[in-house]
């Protein structure tokens, strides 16, 4: 389905995350989109048949997508979906919003064919990690139509059970936020230690894009990685003690996947 010819699509929210899926429908030729979004940056947006309206009531007349992408905030969605649902008919409903449930949507696009999914921001350079949930009796061409129009940007996984969102949320949707604080706390340590400003940056950001590279390439595991790194009674060897003493990592990532897990769960509830 990766390789099928999308059809018009409704994007509600142009976005970090809309505008990253739009980027990826873009390469995959897709004739038109209209963008819902009264902000002044989503004009950006607009050129090689995308439209970018500031309302659901300028959608042009007559527009009929086959999916309608929803990628507002959880925390206006209730507001901003409002005169969205007579799309619902023809159209797939994808939604990426944080914490916001099939049985929400289903309230809001009575009968409508609704997909949940989470993706994460390396979907700007089509790196990105989807795992999506299709609400109950959506036919297999439109949950393959949401497939493919979240595959433009990176891997889908497709799982059945939606309570799995809640901790996809924190793991993969959070992710890239872990990772970048650890570019800068290892920029920070590097000029604790009288690097200078330049190279401790360099430092910091090459390790980071580096190493994902090199997993991206190994067929290894990262454990095996990590102790090829670790000469025996070197000096990473001494770095990993520190950060392993107590279970200070393992300890610190358990909690923070928690409480992301935990806050995704309170979206939910409102
Ligand atoms: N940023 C992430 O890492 C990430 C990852 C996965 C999922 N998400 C989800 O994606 C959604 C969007 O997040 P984002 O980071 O792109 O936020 P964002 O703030 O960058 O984008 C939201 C966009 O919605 C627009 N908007 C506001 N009110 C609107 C309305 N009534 N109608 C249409 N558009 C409106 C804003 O102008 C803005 O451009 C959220 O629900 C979030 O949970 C975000
Ligand atoms: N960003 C969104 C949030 O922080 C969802 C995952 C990534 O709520």
């Amino acid at each position: 389905m990766t390789d099928a010819v999308l059809p018009p699509l409704l994007l509600l929210g142009g976005g970090k995350m809309g505008s990253a899926m739009l980027a990826g429908w873009r390469e995959r030729g897709v004739s038109r989109v209209v963008v819902i979004d009264p902000g002044a940056e989503a004009q950006a947006l607009a050129g090689d048949g995308v439209e970018v309206v500031p309302s659901i009531g300028a959608v042009p007349a007559g527009f009929a997508p086959g999916a309608v992408i929803l990628a507002v905030k959880p925390q206006m969605a209730e507001a901003a979906v409002d005169g969205l649902a007579r799309f619902a008919g023809e159209a797939v409903i994808v939604s990426i919003m944080a914490g916001i449930t099939i049985n929400w949507l289903a309230g809001r696009f009575p009968g409508g064919a609704i997909v949940r999914a989470m993706p994460n921001t390396p979907a700007a350079v089509r790196q990105g990690i989807t795992v999506a949930v299709a609400g109950a009796g959506v036919a297999p061409a439109r949950r393959a139509l949401a497939e493919a129009l979240l595959g433009a940007v990176g891997d889908v996984a497709m799982v059945d059970d939606e309570a799995l969102l809640d901790p996809v949320t924190a793991v993969s949707g959070g992710g890239p936020a872990y990772v970048f604080l650890l570019v800068e706390l290892l920029e920070a340590a590097a000029l604790e230690q009288g690097i200078p400003a330049d190279l401790a940056r360099r430092l910091a950001r090459q390790t980071v894009i580096g190493s994902a590279a090199l997993l991206a390439a190994s067929d290894q595991p990262a454990d095996a990685l990590r102790r090829a790194v670790t000469s025996p009674k070197g000096t990473t060897e001494r770095a990993l003690a520190v950060l392993m003493d107590d279970a200070a990592w393992p300890d610190a990532m358990r909690r923070a996947i928690a409480a992301a897990t935990a806050r995704s769960r309170e979206l939910a509830s409102g």
